[in-house]
């Protein structure tokens, strides 16, 4: 059933007494909208009124041209008394409205009531003329007015506003209480009320992040008229926020990145990229000391916030931050030095898009309201924050509210992205990712670069790598940052010396400190330690950090402390009072390259270590007063065994002790006990009786090679010296063995073996009384390598001079596994037929050999000797007192250390003839019998025959291994 046309009509002079219609106006209307429609009076109701809106502003604006023409009308009739009578002519005092102001008004009405049905709405079951009307008065309104009016204004009388910033197109926004009376039925509350306390106490504004772009520039030339202003004010009698715009500014700057502006009354900046949106949240606090009545922002992006923003608990950590800094209560005076604060991004949509904000900062409060518009240098410096600096200050923003003199340190850049990682001055630079922003805003600012230290294995992986960054302005101000990795309590390593001297070198130029004993890695130390004492020690509650940061300390300035309250998680921001010229994140990450402390399962898991870090563990293990056992494959870098040793363990890096032209190390990898006593001799001594003849007389012209140059190897014709080694010569020019020489060698060796002497009649076993096994007669003679000498022509550098030369293989002690005692290894790859050293020894007769083998009867100890009887038989028989040993028990080489190796030796012993051509002594040389790898013990068939005894030779239990072993364990 319809309901009764008079409570229609009171509903409808009730919803425009909303808008200030008066109910008679209202009732006029209907009654004549009523007879109209008769029986389809519902289509007056429909829609939110529209027929009745429609209709009374229809009657309105005829009452007003018959008002306006009835004023003509009487001004042009009366014209003649109205000049005589100018008091009586309301001429000043019109009674109509201006069109545009109705016009305003209507379509805010219907926009308020339904701007979306409104827009689609269709009269035209009202008729056609009605229709094109409306259609037309809405275009006028929509042209003439307010484009897209979406205001939404909270307002409330006597209460302080919430005043959300439509986005899309940039409107007019007035809000306050004289304006909210101006545009008193425009707005449509989307916020509950507001209670006067919390709006007195707490006015804000919010622009919410996402969906606000909101940049603040100031009056000064080199403003935009791209960009829209507001102009924030704090109302004298409330506290509400003056939000002034200029609706005939549209946007038009798509980029206007960096915008610098001076107010006349303040020195601040505050910019805002206008593709990175930020929050910009003002609060109380913020307001109270950054908004003066000249302070412009831009909105540029307009857009309905979200109801609640965000931003609030933003303010609250800005207002904590302010608390702490001392400048929540801020003076007339110093909020005209202030500059804007920009609380920490909060919306995820804002951090998703790395915004960046500018922050200009009051760097001199010598400006005041005349002009203090010139900016020291200082003051150019630009902050630029990105997101996740913003988070690594722990939720912090960088606040420029410095007084006077305050110039914060540097700035930070971080765009979040692996970048390019470019070369850059060092190769220890190599993994700085280097970012320059070469941004020129208009006025002339350079602004920054930034470098990062990725650590090697996690470019371009982990960007929570360790990260180091420096970040600079053209001032040659300077911010350092470094991430520390608090759950790695062990020693830190921190960043490479190439960049902490570019950090340095700037550090220094900013501040131009003389002080030379500051230094930023022992600083980064200091602050690591630091650090990770807090972290230990819940005793402590603050550390100062004074040493290193002093020198940047302004006068009268307390010791800079590392608080504990400071840290956030990882972060940590490091207070100096009250300058703060540091912002610390403790960016240095801790790398477990340095184990603390040197255990033997410090270095688990190590398996690739570079040079200079060796350096570094046997610092480590120095201090510790322990011996560094690290075994490294000289082919690369790779770590082949590492083990921390215990204090008594052995590792010498050259037993030789400079005698060779290698080094011979000694590493006591089982913990031997029996540590190797002797001394070391590169060349073969006399010990006593021994006659040896080294007198160049004894050498015939027939003996050397007196014709020759240069290399003899080279020469067509075998000089002597081939000759005596059987027409030829046993070296190629890469100074290995002839492949034919060697095998000789060896084939000989392998008919001896069992054999002890040459000759019928065999040295050893009459003078040793040992029986053989094997008759003597008629064994090959030894092979021999006749080496040119010093009565030779021939240069020093001819190929036929290679054992004199001395060894040239880096070979190693160390402790057989299988039970040999002390053993010899090559640490290099070696071919066949290389030279790998001689047996060096004393040199004693058979006598004096005997009467040391008497002192040593009953002790189970190592044969170091050998017997020079390789010519034996060539020059008759030699007495025992004549014939000659090598004895390296005392004095010895490397040789010393060779075992012996039934089959398959890697070494084979080979008579060289040097000096002398008296074949009773000669050298022994060791020649590879065969490739050998890095690493491979080197050993040596002694020809012993273990079935017999002798004094010289005691036999002993082989542990060789070889499959054909003669003395097999
Ligand atoms: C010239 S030294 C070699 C270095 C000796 N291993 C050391 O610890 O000083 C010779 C002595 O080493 C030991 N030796 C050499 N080769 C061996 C093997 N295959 N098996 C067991 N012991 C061996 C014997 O005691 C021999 O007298």
């Amino acid at each position: 059933m319809a309901p009764n046309k008079k409570i229609v009509v009171a509903d409808a002079c009730r919803a425009m007494e909303q808008y200030g219609i008066p109910k008679i106006k209202t009732k006029a209307v209907m009654r004549e909208l009523l007879k109209l429609y008769g029986t389809s009076w519902e289509l007056i109701v429909q829609e939110g009124y529209k027929v009745l809106i429609d209709a009374l502003f229809d009657k309105q604006e005829e009452e007003e041209r018959g008002k306006y023409n009835k004023t003509i009308a009487y001004v042009g009739e009366n014209s003649k008394a109205a000049k005589s009578k100018d008091k009586e002519v309301p001429h000043d005092k019109p009674e109509v409205e201006l069109p545009s102001k109705r016009l305003r008004t209507r379509s805010q009405i219907k926009q308020a009531l339904s701007q979306e049905e409104f827009a689609k709405s269709n009269l035209a079951k009202i008729g056609s003329e009605q229709k094109d009307q409306n259609v037309a008065d809405f275009d006028s309104d929509t042209e003439l007015e307010d484009p897209a009016p979406l205001v939404r204004t909270k307002c409330s009388r006597n209460q302080d506003e919430l005043a959300l910033v439509p986005m899309d197109n940039p409107v007019s926004l007035v809000v306050g209480e004289d304006e909210l009376s101006w545009t008193y039925c425009m707005a449509e509350a989307t916020q509950p009320p507001v209670s006067d306390e919390q709006s007195h106490s707490e006015p804000e504004v919010h622009l919410s992040t996402d969906r606000y772009r909101i940049k603040q520039d100031f009056l000064q030339e080199g403003y935009s008229k791209s960009c829209l202003p507001i102009t924030a004010s704090k109302s004298e009698h409330h506290n509400v926020v003056h939000l002034h715009s200029d609706s005939d500014s549209k946007v038009e700057d798509p980029e206007p990145l960096l915008r610098r502006k001076r107010s006349r009354h303040q020195n601040e900046r505050a910019l805002v990229s206008v593709d990175n949106p930020v929050l910009v949240d003002l609060g109380k606090g913020e307001l109270s000391q950054n908004c003066c009545s000249e302070e412009v922002a831009e909105v540029t992006q307009p857009h309905v916030s979200d109801k609640k923003s965000p931003s609030t608990s933003d303010s609250h950590l800005a207002q904590q931050y302010l608390r702490k800094e001392g400048m929540t209560q801020s003076s007339p005076v110093e909020k005209t030095e202030l500059s804007q604060t920009y609380p920490r991004s909060a919306s995820p949509q804002c951090e998703e898009k790395n915004s960046k904000i500018l922050e200009a900062d009051c760097r001199d409060n010598t400006c005041n309201s005349d002009g203090g518009n010139d900016l020291t240098p200082a003051t150019d410096v630009l902050d630029l924050y990105h997101n996740n600096s913003l988070d690594m200050l722990g939720g912090e923003r960088f606040v420029d509210n410095q007084l006077k003199n305050e110039v914060p340190l540097a700035v930070i850049i971080s765009d979040g992205s692996v970048g390019e990682v470019s070369q850059v001055e060092a190769d220890d630079l190599k993994f700085l990712k280097t970012k320059s922003l070469d941004v020129e805003d208009r006025d002339g600012l350079k602004i920054l670069e930034s470098a990062e230290l990725l650590d090697k294995d996690k470019v371009g992986s982990d960007p929570d790598c360790s990260k180091f960054n420096i970040a600079s302005s053209p001032n040659g101000e300077v911010k350092i940052a470094f991430l520390c990795n608090s759950s790695q309590q062990s020693a830190f390593h921190v960043t490479s010396d190439a960049v902490l001297q570019v950090a340095e070198k700037r550090f220094i130029e900013a501040y131009r400190i003389g002080e030379p004993s500051f230094s930023l890695k022992k600083l980064m130390i200091e602050l690591c330690e630091c650090f990770l004492a807090m972290g230990n020690d819940s005793t402590h509650d603050e550390l100062s950090v004074s040493k290193n940061l002093r020198p940047f300390q302004k006068s009268g300035a307390d010791d800079i402390l590392l608080r504990k309250d400071n840290f956030q998680g990882n972060h940590c921001i490091l207070s100096c009072i009250p300058s703060e010229p540091f912002k610390f994140q403790n960016l240095i990450k801790v790398l477990p390259e340095i184990p603390k402390p040197m255990t033997s399962s410090g270095l688990e898991g190590l398996h690739c270590v570079s040079h200079s870090m060796v350096k570094d563990i046997e610092n480590v293990c120095h201090r510790n007063e322990k011996r560094l056992k690290l075994l490294i494959d000289l082919d690369s870098i790779q770590l082949c065994n590492v083990e921390a040793v215990q204090d008594y363990h052995i590792y010498v890096d050259d037993i030789a002790r400079g005698e060779e032209r290698v080094k011979v190390t000694l590493e006591n990898e089982r913990n031997a006990d029996n540590v190797p006593s002797f001394l070391y001799i590169s060349r073969n001594m006399v010990y006593d009786k021994a006659c040896v003849n080294f007198a160049l007389d004894s050498i015939s012209n027939e003996d050397c090679c007196i014709c020759c140059s240069g290399d003899c190897l080279t020469s067509p014709i075998p000089c002597a010296c081939a000759r005596k080694t059987g027409g030829g010569f046993a070296y190629t020019p890469g100074g290995l063995l002839k492949e034919k020489f060697l095998e000789e060698c060896i084939s000989v060796n392998q008919e001896l073996k069992g054999h002890d002497c040459y000759g019928n009649k065999c040295k050893a076993e009459s003078s040793r009384n040992i029986k053989r096994s094997v008759a003597s007669k008629g064994h090959p003679r030894r092979k021999f390598i006749k080496e040119c000498w010093s009565k030779c022509e021939c240069s020093k550098n001819c190929g036929n001079r290679v054992v004199q030369r001395g060894m040239t293989v880096n070979l190693q002690v160390y402790w057989t596994p299988e039970g040999k005692g002390w053993g010899l290894r090559t640490l290099e790859h070696l071919p066949r037929g290389a030279f790998v050293c001689e047996y060096v020894g004393e040199i004693v007769t058979d006598v004096e050999l005997q009467q040391r083998y008497m002192q040593s009867v009953g002790i189970e100890k190592p044969v170091y000797h050998v017997l020079l009887d390789a010519g034996y038989g060539s020059e008759g028989v030699r007495k025992d007192e004549e014939s000659l040993c090598l004895d390296a028990t005392y004095y010895g080489n490397v040789a010393r250390f060779i075992n012996h190796r039934c089959s398959d030796a890697s070494l084979i012993e080979i008579p060289v003839e040097v000096e002398t051509p008296d074949r009773s002594y000669y050298h022994v040389a060791l020649f590879t019998t065969r490739k050998v790898n890095a690493r491979e013990e080197l050993t040596w068939d002694y020809g012993i025959d273990f079935e017999h005894h002798n004094r010289s030779m005691r036999a002993f239990r082989c542990f060789c291994g070889s499959s054909y072993c003669r003395n097999p364990n």
